[in-house]
């Protein structure tokens, strides 16, 4: 028997052994924490009781700010609603046009040219902090699917990464992946705020998924990181989806707290927090001032704050997007959000990173391959030129190009943080930074959108939070644009007007597109492993938010009750 959930909702006590609280089939735990996902002594050695209780702390003493933040959010969202725009705030106008500057970089990154995103996942772990780029950005979030296995496996992960001892054997290739002398310096993305962790309670209430990532994470890793990677300076992290600088203050006092816990010099530890919500844009300076003694900078979280456009204007339908395809960097909100984060953040001595191009290596179409490297270089070089200090590839197959175009155009300077200060983004207006998106709709981008959302959300589903799709890397933001764009569409009837057709997006259409799409996925993936999936179950849940009457908050949060997995085996709804 174990502590958790009964059917009637009510808490049950665990159960005492030996002596010891034992939460969740063996682990041991410290007063108020329950475990209930499945045990492994892999996962024993990461959820060891003090690093169970450090998690506990911040829970305890930060919950109720979590959950007033992501009230805010909500209240915000109402006000957008009722047809208020985001804007600059008249209250933290001094933050704004004050002379303060960040806490200077560390030396170990102050050379970020190209950065590597992947999944926590071991092998690729490896590859990425082989890869030759400067820094590898290990993720809880976009690219990972939050099953527990995933979650603790990258825990043990990150840990043989940071002790420098981590290794992989791939059986089939019989080939053996260990680290080089010289890796990418390391940083970690927990995942966002409103994300829950439902296979740890703490006191009868799941945990904050971040809050687990992050202190896990820093609870075994700070001693060595600092020594071995950060030159005394560190762990680093990058934090997603923040849309406001109360959830920046929030993650300061985190910081802070985990610094004294660890009897560390306030600031070691630093993070560049991703811009990827509309609503952030307009708080650039005040999330860095909050962070001024932890930050190292901001990035163009792209897709997300595509995403976060089409969320932040729901209820505004002279505000649609046109296809996916074409809401690009050279839009003129996005080129604004991109110069106005440059500006930020130089003026304020931090990096302004650049974000990711979806496109990947093709393998068996070279023509095909250099147009893809192509519109990558272009993408990379115009944000060199805009002042960015380094970007992100999504595949090591790019890093070479990526890095060339950077250096070629960087000179030998690590940043251009003193270099380029886009003293004219001064100009930039709210209006800028939501203009709406030029371009039109059609009956592919309808399609489009629903085979990868339903191929993603089946992968994710099954454990894979990054995929590739069509040649292009999919994650959890780039899946989030495909739904909520299928949303805006149907919930305002919009014609298609790109294909001249006119055709109006209705439900009836939506229910066909949907039956044809299945249709294609089944003959493109193949019938045997279409059955073996989750297509039906991704396909379920995609339709469902793609036809609510309000737009669910994420697409993860309402899946996640699909990969929670109790232990003893069974799914548990949250
Ligand atoms: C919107 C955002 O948040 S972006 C940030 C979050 N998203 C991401 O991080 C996505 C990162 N990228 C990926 O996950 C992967 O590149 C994918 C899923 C898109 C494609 O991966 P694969 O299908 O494995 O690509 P492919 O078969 O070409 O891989 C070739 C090799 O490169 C490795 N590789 C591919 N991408 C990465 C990566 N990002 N990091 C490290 N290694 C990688 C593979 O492990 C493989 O290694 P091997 O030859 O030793 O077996
Ligand atoms: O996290 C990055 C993004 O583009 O979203
Ligand atoms: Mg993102």
């Amino acid at each position: 028997m174990m502590g958790g959930l009964g059917s009637n909702g009510s808490y049950a006590p665990m159960m005492m052994t030996a002596g010891r609280k034992m939460g969740g089939g063996g682990y041991d735990v410290p007063e108020g924490v329950d475990i209930r996902g499945r045990y492994s002594e892999e996962f024993a050695k990461i959820l060891t009781k003090d690093a169970l209780q450090f998690v506990a702390d911040l829970q305890r003493e930060f919950r109720s700010r979590i959950k007033y933040a992501l009230e805010c959010r909500r209240e915000a969202q109402r006000r957008y609603n009722a047809g208020g725009l985001p804007g600059f705030d008249p209250a933290t106008r001094y933050v704004r046009d004050g002379e303060w500057v960040c806490a200077s970089v560390p030396p170990a990154v102050a050379d970020r040219k190209v950065e590597i995103t992947g999944p926590v996942e071991r092998k690729m772990i490896i590859n990425a902090l082989n890869s030759g780029a400067k820094v590898f950005m290990a993720d809880f979030e976009d690219a990972l699917s939050p099953t527990w296995e995933n979650l603790m496996k990258g825990q043990v992960n990150l840990k043989d990464a940071v002790e420098g001892t981590i290794s992989f054997h791939d059986q089939a290739r019989n080939r053996v992946y260990r680290l080089n002398e010289r890796t990418a310096k390391l940083f970690v993305r927990p995942r966002g705020w409103h994300l829950p962790e439902a296979h740890i309670f703490i006191d009868g209430e799941p945990a904050t998924g971040c809050l687990v990532d992050f202190g896990l994470y820093f609870y075994h890793n700070y001693r060595a990181f600092r020594q071995n990677h950060g030159a005394g300076f560190g762990p680093f992290f990058y934090l997603p989806k923040m849309e406001h600088s109360r959830e920046a203050k929030i993650w300061n006092c985190v910081f802070e707290k985990a610094e004294k816990m660890a009897g560390i010099e306030r600031g070691s530890i630093r993070a560049t927090v991703l811009i990827e919500t509309l609503p952030a844009v307009f708080q650039m300076d005040e999330i860095l001032y909050e962070l001024r003694d932890h930050s190292v900078g901001l990035n163009c979280g792209r897709w997300d704050y595509i995403f976060s456009y089409v969320k932040t204007f729901q209820g505004h339908p002279d505000r649609l997007l046109p296809d996916r395809v074409q809401v690009g960097m050279a839009q003129h909100f996005m080129r604004s959000y991109s110069d106005l984060l440059i500006r930020t953040c130089h003026r304020r001595g931090v990096h302004a990173m650049g974000g990711m191009a979806a496109q990947i290596p093709i393998r068996d179409d070279p023509v095909a391959n250099e147009a893809a490297l192509e519109l990558v270089r272009k993408d990379k070089l115009r944000e060199v030129r805009a002042g960015h200090d380094g970007t992100w590839a999504a595949h090591p197959g790019l890093i070479p190009a990526i890095m060339e175009v950077f250096a070629n155009n960087m000179g030998n300077t690590p940043n251009q943080i003193q270099t380029i200060k886009r003293e004219d983004a001064v100009n930039i207006t709210e209006e800028d930074l939501i203009q709406k998106p030029r371009g039109v709709r059609t009956m592919d981008g309808l399609r489009l959108n629903t085979r990868v959302g339903i191929q993603y959300l089946a992968a994710w589903l099954t454990g894979t939070g990054s995929v590739p799709l069509y040649n292009l890397m999919e994650d959890a933001a780039t899946a989030e644009i495909s739904r909520v764009q299928n949303w805006q569409w149907l919930k305002y009837g919009v014609v298609l007007n790109g294909d001249g057709l006119g055709v109006k997006v209705s439900l009836e259409l939506f229910g066909r597109v949907v039956e044809e799409e299945m249709a294609r996925i089944e003959r493109e993936v193949g019938a045997e492993r279409f059955k073996r999936g989750m297509y039906k179950e991704a396909c379920k849940i995609f339709t469902r938010q793609c036809t609510a009457p309000t737009l669910d908050d994420f697409l993860t949060l309402d899946a996640y009750n699909n990969i929670v997995l109790h232990h003893p085996k069974g799914t548990s709804k949250l």
